[in-house]
């Protein structure tokens, strides 16, 4: 018989499991050493352990140095209310160089130590994080394992709990703040009233969608007042959502009577499901795929004369039907769906499928599947209106813009990309994936910030006419126009599975 296996507790020293746990997964070990932790442990030596650790480490990863366990204590002392554990964190947090880092911090679900109180409508532990300083402005990624959207404040989550009192700790922290947490769209474009709505909670639901619609309109005043016009007020409702479509969209959906039907939360949920799964699936594909890490530009992919005529249709179309500030609906931009101009979109939805899908197909390696362009749209880059455009990834898997203007409009812009990537031009002519194998140059124009000499860049400038294309989940954006106006033409392209 073997000898009866003791464990004693790296912290206090006491003795945890005796036999009981023998041949016991991992995880449920640590799963007990978690609860002695918290419950049992003496928290004063506990926490003395952590403030060490913590003065010694980088603020990186200073969320992480508190816990040996994969979750920061905060988060646990929140996500199973163990409000005087989180009152002893929080004192001890007081004086730590990277507190806030570890206030905000995401746990393993996805969100912070603010969402999981208030995901379970635990008013008292809200209100402590929030009297000490945690955010309520962070948003949450997707938590694959339940399916919940990521792009989540906080406030989202109190509504999913009906928990009016959260709801009201959260939107009392900090004025300025709670037009921001009303109006935020998560990743699946609900606000907190459309959460509160699908979650069976009407009351809650509309009085959010009333908050909510003010804040809109406040924010288009303000905007208004201010001579801005366009972009509905993002600069008033931080995070970048704007009073604009989007929030109007989502509003709508909050009936101002009755109850949401179950049938109507089911396929809401379905829903929620589908688009994490599929974000969860393009995260896999592209990770660990060097191949979708490359950015490629084709020099003078159309020519003057092709840019000019293509420049002319829309712009008259923008003058006509005016410009949309929806594409993406976290971030305002400025620009024109392609189908409002029918021959224009032929036109583009022909070159592109002729002559770019099939160079995509063979750069990144994608044989078994088929391509679609999905949507395509003009954008204008302002240096005095939507001058930039913050990192974001695509909702498809692929992307390309054309410059149709040209480079001598304006100073700046290009395609901004968060992590340096290694660029690949290639030469007008090389129509076979052997020949644009011979025409390719490894080039280093546009280099910013980092890269090795020649071989990467961070921003992707391009002439008129030439043909940026790039995975959509690389984290990338629009760089900052400084003078003129920029004009881009953006092609969203989704991989299909080859049946
Ligand atoms: O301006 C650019 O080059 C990038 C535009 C972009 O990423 C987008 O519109 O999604
Ligand atoms: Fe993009």
């Amino acid at each position: 018989m073997p000898p009866a296996a003791v464990l004693h507790c790296r912290t206090c020293g006491c003795t945890l499991f005796p036999s009981d746990f023998l041949h016991q997964p991992v995880r449920l070990m640590d799963a007990s050493l978690r609860f002695h932790h918290s419950a049992a442990c003496a928290p004063p030596r506990l926490l003395a352990a952590a403030a060490a650790r913590l003065a010694r480490t980088r603020p990186h990863d200073a969320h992480a140095a508190l816990w040996p366990h994969d979750e920061p204590p905060l988060l646990f002392a929140s996500r199973h209310g163990l409000l005087p554990l989180l009152r002893l964190l929080l004192s001890a947090l007081a004086g730590v160089p990277h507190a806030a880092a570890c206030l905000d911090a995401l746990g393993r679900s996805g969100g912070t130590a603010l969402h999981l109180a208030a995901n379970r409508g635990d008013v008292p532990v809200a209100a402590a994080l929030l009297a000490a300083r945690a955010s309520p402005l962070v948003r949450s990624v997707d938590d694959v394992a339940a399916g919940t959207p990521g792009g989540r404040l906080p406030l989202h989550a109190a509504a999913a709990a009906g928990s009016a009192g959260c709801a009201a700790a959260l939107l009392g922290a900090a004025r300025q703040a709670a037009a921001a947490q009303l109006c935020a769209l998560d990743l699946d474009e609900q606000l907190a009233a459309n959460v509160a709505w699908h979650a069976g909670h009407a009351a809650l639901a509309r009085a959010l969608a009333a908050a909510a619609a003010a804040a809109a309109a406040a924010a288009a005043a303000a905007a208004a007042a201010a001579g801005g016009g366009g972009g509905g007020g993002a600069a008033v409702v931080g995070g970048g959502d704007g009073g604009g479509e989007g929030v109007r969209e989502a509003l709508a959906a909050v009936p101002a009577g009755g109850e949401c039907s179950g049938e109507e939360a089911r396929a809401q949920r379905q829903l929620c499901w589908l688009g994490v799964r599929e974000r969860e699936r393009w995260r896999l594909h592209v990770r660990g795929e060097p191949a979708m890490h490359r950015v490629h530009i084709l020099r003078g992919e159309w020519s003057k004369a092709e840019c000019t005529r293509l420049l002319r249709q829309l712009l008259a179309c923008a003058a006509h039907d005016g410009w949309h500030t929806a594409r993406h609906r976290h971030y305002a931009t400025t620009d024109l769906p392609l189908w409002r101009e029918a021959e224009a979109a032929a036109w583009v939805r022909a070159r592109v499928g002729k002559a770019i899908l099939p160079r995509m197909l063979a750069a990144f390696g994608l044989t078994s599947h088929r391509l679609a362009l999905r949507e395509s749209f003009l954008v204008r880059y302002d240096a005095a209106g939507q001058a930039a455009l913050p990192p974001h990834r695509d909702s498809t898997l692929l992307s390309c813009n054309f410059l149709l203007n040209e480079d001598t409009e304006f100073d700046g812009g290009g395609t901004y990309f968060a992590t340096p990537v290694q660029l690949e031009e290639h030469r007008k002519g090389a129509v076979s994936p052997a020949d644009a194998e011979e025409a390719v140059q490894t080039a280093g124009m546009g280099t910013e910030g980092g890269g090795g000499p020649g071989y990467v860049a961070q921003t992707v400038r391009s002439s008129q006419g030439d043909c940026v294309f790039h995975c959509g989940q690389v984290l990338h954006g629009g760089a900052l126009v400084t003078r003129g106006t920029r004009l881009v033409l953006v092609c969203f392209i989704d991989a299909l599975d080859v049946e």
